[in-house]
C-alpha cells in the first residue's frame, strides 16, 4: 500500500522531497566521492538547506581542517566532529554532507543513522584518485603514498559505508546526472515491487 499520493506531473524532485519528508538526507563516502558537491547541488534540486560539517567545523573552530589536525590531532576532530552533527542534524529536512571519516566513528555514526535517510557515494578507487590528487586539503591523504592510503581506507571503510540507507555510484559522469542518481534513489527507498 502506497499512502502518499504523488502528483502525476510532480517532477523528479518534487517527489524525492515528498519521499524525504521531513527527514534529513545525509552524505557519506570517502574523500573525493562529491559528498560536498553533489549534496549541495541536491539541496538546491529539492529546495531545502544544504550544511556541510566540514565546512562548519571549520566556520566554529575558525580554523581549516588541516590546521585543525595539525594542532589538535584526529580524536579531538572527531570530538567536534560527532558535536557539530548532532546539532546539524536536530531539524530536518536538510541535506548534510559529512566528512570521509564520520560515519566511521560509533558516535558519530549513531547520529548519522538517527538522524536521517543516509546515501553512500560510492566510488572506485581511481574516479577518488583523480579528484583528491589536485588538491592538498586532506591531512589523512599527506603520507608517502596517498594513493595507497586511499585504498586502505576503501578497504577498511567501505564495509561500514555499506550500511547506508542508500547507495548511488559516483562516476565520471556530468553532476546534473548524479543529482538525478540521488534524486531517484530517494524515491525509490523501500518501494516494495507490485508482485511482492
Ligand atoms: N560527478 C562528478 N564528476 C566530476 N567531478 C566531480 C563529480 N563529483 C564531484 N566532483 C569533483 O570532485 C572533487 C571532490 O568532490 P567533493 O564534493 O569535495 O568530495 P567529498 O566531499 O566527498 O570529499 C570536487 O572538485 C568536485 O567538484
Ligand atoms: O575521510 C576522512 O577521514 C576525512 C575526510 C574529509 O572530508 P571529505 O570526505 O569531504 O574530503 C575531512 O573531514 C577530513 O579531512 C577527514
Ligand atoms: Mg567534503
Amino acid at each position: 500500500m502506497n499512502d502518499v499520493i504523488e502528483p502525476v506531473s510532480a517532477t523528479l524532485a518534487e517527489r524525492a522531497k515528498l519521499a524525504l519528508g521531513k527527514r534529513n538526507l545525509v552524505f557519506i563516502g570517502l574523500m573525493g566521492a562529491g559528498k560536498s558537491a553533489i549534496g549541495r547541488l541536491t539541496a538546491q534540486a529539492l529546495g531545502i538547506p544544504f550544511v556541510d560539517s566540514d565546512h562548519e567545523i571549520e566556520r566554529v573552530s575558525r580554523m581549516t581542517i588541516s590546521d585543525l589536525f595539525a594542532r589538535y590531532g584526529e580524536d579531538e576532530f572527531r570530538a567536534l566532529e560527532t558535536r557539530v552533527l548532532k546539532r546539524l542534524l536536530r531539524t530536518g529536512p536538510r541535506v548534510v554532507s559529512t566528512g570521509g571519516g564520520a560515519y566511521i566513528n560509533e558516535r558519530s555514526r549513531r547520529q548519522i543513522k538517527r538522524g536521517g535517510l543516509t546515501i553512500w557515494l560510492n566510488a572506485e578507487l581511481d574516479v577518488l584518485w583523480e579528484r583528491v590528487n589536485k588538491r592538498d586539503t586532506r591531512p589523512l591523504l599527506k603520507t608517502e603514498n596517498p594513493k595507497q592510503t586511499l585504498e586502505n581506507l576503501m578497504r577498511a571503510r567501505y564495509p561500514i559505508y555499506a550500511e547506508a540507507d542508500l547507495t548511488v555510484m559516483s562516476r565520471d559522469v556530468n553532476k546534473e546526472t548524479m543529482v538525478e542518481d540521488v534524486l531517484t534513489a530517494v524515491i525509490d527507498f523501500r518501494k516494495v515491487p507490485n508482485d511482492e
